[in-house]
């Protein structure tokens, strides 16, 4: 079965969204987009709480998001119990953040990341196993 995608952001974000929501489609992924819907200055908050209550109820399995330096949407999304959002510049650390933390959303700083960039650390992140054992142990501590 196809993962579904929770995809949102803000204004500074938006070209990277539009262009990450068609070559996910393109990959055969079930996108939800959670907007913004054009490029106007919007608040990063109004998009990212609904994508990630997407993912805590189960209508999606991971969540991608992009705002100007990734830091506004990583921070939001992470008010979120069932969430671990990491904002990753390479495709490093988007493999190592779902190997260890087993993340579930991937923030990205669209101010600070080229498209191809963009795409190759979504690619990355959506196709690594997490690899349980000691880091199950850890994840599992990541809750107050
Ligand atoms: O939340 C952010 C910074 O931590 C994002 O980068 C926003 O996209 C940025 O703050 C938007 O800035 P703007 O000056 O309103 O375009």
């Amino acid at each position: 079965m196809s993962k579904k995608i929770a995809i949102g952001g803000d204004h500074a974000g938006y070209y990277h969204k539009e262009k990450l929501v068609k070559w996910l489609q393109s990959e055969g992924y079930e996108v939800t987009d959670f907007g913004p819907f054009n490029a106007d200055s919007a608040d990063y908050p109004d998009f990212v709480h609904p994508a990630c209550e997407a993912i805590e109820k189960g209508d999606c399995d991971f969540g991608v998001l992009i705002c100007g330096s990734g830091q506004g949407v990583t921070i939001t999304a992470n008010k979120h119990q069932k969430i671990r959002a990491a904002l990753c510049w390479d495709t490093d650390l988007a493999a190592v953040t779902r190997q260890h933390n087993n993340s579930n959303v991937v923030c990205i700083a669209a101010r600070w990341t080229a498209y191809e960039l963009a795409e190759s650390i979504v690619k990355t992140f959506l196709t690594t196993e997490f690899e349980g054992g000691r880091h199950q142990r850890r994840v599992d501590k990541i809750s107050c």
